[in-house]
């Protein structure tokens, strides 16, 4: 009795630590592939990729979530019925070779049963995948505009798309989940199936005195063993080839590019723009856009909306290339890595991490001097956060705890704080009203070591005055104003 009790004792310890063991390699392997995924993503976004947020945190919850229970836990239960199934089979054949035989031949069709399902497993593995970006998509849109819809008192607005967002991803996940279930259990049926067959061959041989009765025993009893062990070692293999799709996913991942830093700066002395022409596709955007500015100048571009102002900022940063003409930094070429190094951007939405003060402004560098945190908030117009506690004042999502300025104002500490030298506005203070707007503009214009390009056009003459040179876009190039 004492040893039956010992003996579970001994199966619960070896099943707990088997678990521990595989939690460990899961854990190891989850955090390495996630901390990949998402650094290779962030290294290698563009301003170009469709859903890059809700298709990557779809992904990232619900794919590599799949990944980790259809795969790698799978590949560990693969792993454990190899082994049982190589012991029992050893023993199988050491107690008569031709029944094991027998007995495996008989498990060769079963064995190709699941080539079936794989397509079949795939497809489905794929629809709930594009399903659960369709969600994720829906969740986010609707959870960033749940104030609105509430002040507008249609709470129950978009309730269609969240309904069918939500039941197309709930049924393409049990239609996987039947589908596996499908696979599994006629799999699972087959191998029962052919496994009492050579049963009767082994009574048959046993009669016939061509095998003894201890030895049929011996094979029978093994034989289940090796069976179990076959159909959980199909059963993991038809689960596991269910993520190839996941996993060509990860695959592709591009490797992740070198990432600019304060030390790779240099001297600005000029930037100029030479007969820059540009189409989108067909559509002519500008031609002839030519202007230069030199360290510590400050130049104005006003135009019309969709004149293509925002597209000259991307062409001056790389993201997009001129149809004709050039832009040169210092009389050289220079690529997107260059002006990411060098160029400071302020766009019209503040970009805002869920964090301090501080690391907000270094973009996580919580290491980081804070002297010189201090300094470009000094520079920004920050001066009440400019101290050693207030860096550690935590912002809100998308910035609730501060103000519109306040959080522009940010931006430009961020860039200071990285001594860009070439400040790129692009409509920056629209949404301000004009008192904070023209304080933004004037703790911009009046520090002499920042080269600014602003791209605007509504701002007011009093504050036109500022710049060096203020300029008209027009479809036909850029007209000088002043
Ligand atoms: N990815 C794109 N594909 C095709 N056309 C585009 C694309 N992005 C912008 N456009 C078009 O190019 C033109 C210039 O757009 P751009 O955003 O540069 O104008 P803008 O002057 O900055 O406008 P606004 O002042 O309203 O911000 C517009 O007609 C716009 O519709």
């Amino acid at each position: 009795m004492a040893l039956i009790i010992l003996g579970y004792a001994v199966f619960a310890v070896l099943g707990y630590t088997k678990s521990v063991v595989v939690n460990k390699n899961i854990y190891l392997i989850n955090r390495k592939l996630k901390e990949n995924f998402l650094t290779s993503k962030m290294a290698n976004v563009t301003e170009e990729q469709e859903d890059f947020e809700s298709g990557n945190l779809s992904f990232f919850l619900n794919d590599l979530k799949l990944l980790e229970d259809n795969y790698w836990r799978q590949i560990f239960a693969l792993l454990g019925s190899i082994v049982m199934t190589i012991g029992t089979l050893t023993y199988a054949l050491y107690s008569n070779v031709y029944i094991t035989i027998i007995f495996l031949l008989f498990m060769i069709i079963p064995t190709l049963a699941p080539k079936l399902f794989t397509k079949s497993i795939q497809a489905k593995t794929d629809t709930w995948s594009q399903n659960n970006q369709i969600l994720s998509a829906t969740v986010k849109d609707l959870l960033h505009g749940a104030l609105l819809l509430r002040r507008y008192n249609v709470t129950g607005g978009f309730s269609k798309r969240m309904n069918r967002s939500i039941s197309e991803m709930e049924s393409s996940n049990a239609s996987l989940k039947n589908q596996i279930a499908l696979s599994n259990n006629f799999i699972g049926m087959l191998f029962s199936t052919f496994s009492y067959l050579p049963i009767g061959l082994g009574i048959y041989f046993t009669i016939t005195g061509k095998i003894t009765l201890a030895q049929f025993v011996a094979i029978q009893y093994s034989s289940s063993w090796i069976l179990n062990g076959f159909n959980q070692i199909i059963t993991s293999w038809n689960t596991i080839s269910s993520t190839k799709s996941i996993r060509t996913k990860i695959h592709q991942l591009k490797p992740i590019k070198a990432i600019a830093s304060t030390e790779n700066t240099v001297v600005m002395n000029k930037l100029s723009a030479n007969d820059i022409s540009f189409n989108y596709d067909q559509k002519q955007v500008f031609h002839d856009v030519s202007f230069s500015v030199t360290q510590g100048e400050k130049i104005l571009i006003g135009g019309k909306s969709g004149i293509g102002k925002s597209t000259l900022i991307r062409m001056i940063l790389q993201e997009l290339q001129p149809t004709s003409g050039k832009f040169l930094f210092n009389n050289h070429s220079y690529s997107q890595v260059d002006s990411y190094n060098n160029f400071g951007i302020v766009g019209q939405t503040p970009i805002i991490f869920e964090d301090s003060l501080k690391d907000n402004i270094t973009l996580g560098d919580s290491t980081a001097n804070d002297q010189k945190v201090i300094i470009a908030l000094k520079q920004s117009g920050l001066e009440e956060f400019a101290n050693e506690t207030s860096l550690q004042m935590r912002i809100n999502e998308n910035g609730h705890n501060f103000s519109g300025g306040q959080l522009k104002r940010i931006e430009i500490a961020r860039a200071l704080y990285f001594n860009r030298q070439l400040l790129l506005i692009d409509e920056g203070t629209a949404s301000l009203d004009p008192e904070t707007a023209t304080s933004i503009h004037e703790s911009i214009l009046n520090n002499k070591s920042l080269t600014v390009i602003e791209v605007d056009h509504h701002i007011p003459d009093d504050v036109k005055k500022l710049y060096d040179k203020v300029y008209e876009l027009s479809s036909t190039g850029l007209a000088l104003q002043n």
